[in-house]
Order: structure tokens, then sequence, then C-alpha cells
């Protein structure tokens, strides 16, 4: 559509003030001085005990050449408020930036680097507001979507979502990011097609009332399809829905895959059972029951309490709009610029509140993981230039209740961030979608259960190395020290 412009791009979607920030820096001459950014959340969504990372091959689309298109520049200029010289350095600016990130699927923690952007000061600060905008959706989605799966074990997980997201992009992408999460299939056709997502879906309501009758509705939608679940709460699921499924699966016996039966309102732990016992009563043991009707982890866990007699969940609003908590909240933060003599100098932005205090610096997060059982110990967020794996033992402490200590030996450390792009340039395969899924199933199990349970996880370790921990002690004081003598109250 582009709204008319057949040049549309997204470069334009960001916050006005990126750009007003950058024509300063370029009036200034510094908008190439390099600078370093890291984005990350401060809490856990959910009250969860993990994130699951996701967003990281839509940013890569969007990176992968972005620039100013023709009615991009026209309608900055139409604003006034921009100089034509400074238009004309937009023209020609390209993304020239290195961008490390985890890879999608990583399970991600309060207060490290999910994505790292080092380039020009006029780069890194262009691309801030979509990255936040894809990763802040993407990551609470798919990690909802694993809270969701964490309850209903190995059960057959159907997104159902589209019709109650906010919006199209977000019925796509939130379908990619609950499939990463642990969504077995979607019901939205375009994501199957995109994405390569198994697709499936029942039928709805309005079948059984075209025809106004549970039976020919059953027969009608049989007869041209295979593979068949039946909605049977149209009008009285024990007495009429259910009924009808099993005459038109006898009826037409092999010529049809009668999967089973989807109910969808009603006391469904109730219904269930009753369900169970009409399709095991007529021979149909394996036919399936599907449930949908608002759903969400809380609710299945309930109804798992009850016995209910469930296979399939088919989950919709409370996913697809992270209905619970609709935001994550990631930010994106300088952590180091170059000065005018050419050198790196971390920065730190404070706050009355100690955890909107940022870590200065440029970081990498290492997973560490104890030998013996290949379980994650905790994160190590070392500055850039520390590499743990030389070390045979690590003293890992929490950074702001420092006698919660521990020292690990024997343990592996891996880095987290990976590079994606290198000066521009894409340096990283992008995993095929299954493959992410499947890593992601991965990185969970490297938790201990404590820490994966829906309610009231234990607290992941995030611990800053002694180098980081300093670095950030030193900056507090050194900027607190500068407020002083600059009190223009005093
Ligand atoms: N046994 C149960 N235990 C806990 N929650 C249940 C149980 N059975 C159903 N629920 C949930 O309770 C809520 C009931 O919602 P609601 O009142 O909208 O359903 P309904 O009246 O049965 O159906 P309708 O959608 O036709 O209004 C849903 O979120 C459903 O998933
Ligand atoms: O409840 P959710 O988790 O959002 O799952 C999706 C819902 O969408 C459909 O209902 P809808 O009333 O829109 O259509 P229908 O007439 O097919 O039931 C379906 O029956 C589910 O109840
Ligand atoms: O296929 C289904 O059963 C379905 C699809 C979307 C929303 N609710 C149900």
């Amino acid at each position: 559509m582009g709204f008319n412009y057949p040049d549309d791009s997204l470069m334009l979607h960001t916050d006005a003030y990126q750009i007003n920030m950058v024509q300063t820096y370029w009036q200034e001459g510094i908008h190439n001085r390099k600078a370093v950014f890291e984005v990350f959340f401060r809490n856990l969504p959910f009250e969860n005990g993990y994130a699951v990372f996701a967003g990281l091959e839509r940013v890569v689309d969007y990176l992968q050449g972005l620039h100013f298109t023709a009615s991009d520049l026209e309608y900055l200029q139409s604003t006034g408020w921009y100089s034509d010289e400074f238009l004309a350095y937009l023209k020609d600016w390209k993304f020239t930036a290195s961008v490390r990130a985890a890879r999608e699927g990583e399970v991600m923690f309060a207060n490290e680097p999910l994505i790292q952007v080092e380039g020009s000061l006029a780069d890194a600060q262009l691309v801030e507001t979509a990255l936040l905008n894809i990763v802040n959706y993407q990551t609470l989605i798919a990690t909802k979507a694993a809270r969701i799966r964490s309850v209903v074990g190995n059960d057959g997980l159907l997104e159902f979502g589209t019709r109650r997201a906010q919006e199209m992009d977000a019925a796509i992408w939130g379908t990619r990011a609950a499939y990463i999460g642990g969504f077995d299939a979607t019901s939205n056709v375009r994501a199957g097609k995109l994405f390569g997502i198994q697709i499936s879906g029942t039928h709805a309501h309005s079948l059984v009332q075209t025809y106004r009758n549970d039976y020919e509705a059953f027969k009608a939608y049989a007869e041209t399809h295979k593979d068949v679940v039946f909605l049977v709460d149209t009008y009285d699921t024990l007495r009429s829905g259910v009924p009808s499924a099993i005459k038109v699966a006898k009826e037409m016996g092999d010529k049809i895959n009668f999967l089973g039966v989807r109910i969808d309102s009603g006391d469904m732990a109730y219904i269930s059972k009753r369900v169970r016992e009409q399709l095991d009563a007529a021979g149909f043991p394996d036919a399936k029951i599907y449930a949908s009707n608002d759903l969400d982890e809380k609710t299945i866990m309930n109804l798992k309490m009850q016995h209910a007699k469930i296979d399939v969940w088919g989950v919709g609003t409370k996913l697809i709009t992270a209905y619970d908590q609709p935001a994550l909240g990631a930010v994106y933060k300088m952590v180091s610029i170059e000065n005018s003599k050419g050198v790196m100098v971390d920065t730190i932005k404070l706050s009355n509140n100690a955890e909107k205090v940022s870590t200065p610096g440029k970081k990498q997060v290492w997973r560490i993981t104890r030998n013996s059982d290949g379980k994650s110990q905790g994160d190590y967020i070392a500055l850039w230039n520390e590499d743990p794996r030389n070390e045979a033992s690590l003293h890992m402490f929490h950074p702001n209740y420092n006698y919660i200590s521990k020292d690990v030996v024997d343990f592996t450390a891996q880095p987290i961030l990976q590079d994606i792009f290198v000066n521009g340039e894409l340096v990283y395969d992008l995993p095929a979608l299954v493959a992410i899924k499947q890593y992601s199933a991965m990185s969970l199990d490297s938790l201990w259960e404590e820490y994966r349970r829906d309610l009231n996880p234990q607290d992941y370790p995030v611990d800053l190395s002694q180098n980081a921990y300093d670095n950030k002690m030193h900056m507090i004081n050194e900027v607190r020290g500068y407020v002083n003598e600059l009190d223009l109250n005093k």
C-alpha cells in the first residue's frame, strides 16, 4: 500500500527526536564520533524467571540497506525543521554500524544487553526506536508463549490470536514469536506462508449457525475436508454437539480423518470429562478434545488441576496482546562514546532509583555453565576486554548485595552476544525458524527448574565482573563529584 508513496520505507519509523539530535551532532561535526549503545530491559515480564529473546530476524531485515528514500527526505523537508545541508547528508547516509545480539530464542534476563550497536553516533541514534519497537513486542510474546508452553507439557498448543491482536503486524510477528516460545501451529494462514509455521484450525460457530443444526453443519464440513475437528458448543455440547460429531464420524468412517472436537464455552473441566466419556463410549478414544476461550497459563494450569480432559489448547487474546503485561519496557542506553581526543570513554545514566542506574562500558554477557551437569550457574556481565574463559575460577557476586557470592570452577563460559553486522555488513547466517525454536527449548532446558516455574521463580543470578562493577562505582562517584561542583543551586 505504502500510503501512496511507492518508495515508502521504514527509515522514518522513528521518533522525531532521533533525527533532531542527529541534526545537532551533524551541525557540531560530531555525528561520526563512535558510540556504543545497548538494549536491555530492567524487569522480567509477567514476574517470570526469564525472557525469550525474539525479534532479531526483523531487526536484520530492517537494518539491511536502511536509507532515506526520496519521499522520506521530501517529508522531512516539508516539516521545515531541517536544513538543506543536513538533508543532503541524510540522502547519502547508510547504516554502517556493527551490531551484536543474542541469538533469537535465547533465554535472557534483566539488565543484560540483548543487542549492542557500535558505530557512529548518527547510526546508533537513528535506529533506536525501531529496534526497541521490534524487540520489546516480540520478546514479550515469545516469553508469554514459553510460560504457556510450560504449563501444557506436551499437549498441542495452537495460536489463535490474530483477530484480537493489536493490528496486523502484531498478529504476524506475534505469531512468529509465539512459535519460537513453544507454540506448535497457528491459525494465521499468512504466517504459515511467510514463515513456514504449521497452520491449523477448526471452524467457527457461524458454520453451525449457517446450517442451523450441528449435524448438518458437520456433515457438510466433513464432505469437503479431511482432518476435521468439530466445534461442538454452539447449541448444546453434550446433547447435540458431541452426538452429532460422533454420528458424522461414524457415517463418514475412513473418508474423513476425525481428529476430535473443540469446546469454547462453559465449565471446561466438567464438560471435557463428559465429552471424553462420550467419545470413548462411541469408539473414538483417539479423538482429541480441543479447548479455547480466553485461555492463558493460569486458567490452563487450573484446568489441569481439575483433571480436565483437554488435549489441545487454542490460545488467542491473552497471548497475542500480552494481556497481563502489555509492555516489556526494554530501553536503549549509551554506554560509551568517543571523546574529542578520539578516546572511547564510558558513560552512565544516574537515577535516584538504584535499579535505573545504567552499567557503563561496552559489555559482553557470558553464560556460565557448570561442566558437571551443564546447568547455568548464572550470567556474568564483563567489560568487552575481559574473557572469563581464561579464568580457572570465577568469582560471581550479586551486583547490589555483594555478600551474596560464589566461586565457580570447572565451568564453561559462553559468549551470548554474537556478531550480526560488522561495519554495516551482515555477517550472521539467520537460522531457520524451526532451528530457532529448537534452540530456545534447549536454552530454557539449561536452566534449573527453580528459574523456570511460572509462579514465584527464583532470581537467576546476573552478576557483574569485578571490573564492570568497579567501573560503574567509579563512574557514579565521578559524576556525583562533577554534579556537586557544577551545582547551580549552590
Ligand atoms: N473449570 C474451569 N476452571 C477455571 N476456569 C474455567 C473453567 N472453565 C472455563 N473457564 C474459563 O472461565 C472463563 C469463562 O468465560 P466466559 O464467562 O466468557 O465463558 P462462557 O460464558 O462459558 O462462554 P462464552 O464465551 O460463550 O461467554 C474463560 O476464561 C474460560 O477459559
Ligand atoms: O479466546 P481466545 O483465546 O482469544 O481464542 C480465540 C477465540 O476466537 C474465537 O472466538 P470468536 O468468538 O471470535 O469466534 P467464534 O464465533 O468462532 O467463536 C474462538 O472461538 C476463540 O474463543
Ligand atoms: O481454528 C480455530 O478453531 C480458531 C481460529 C481462530 C480463532 N479461534 C479459533
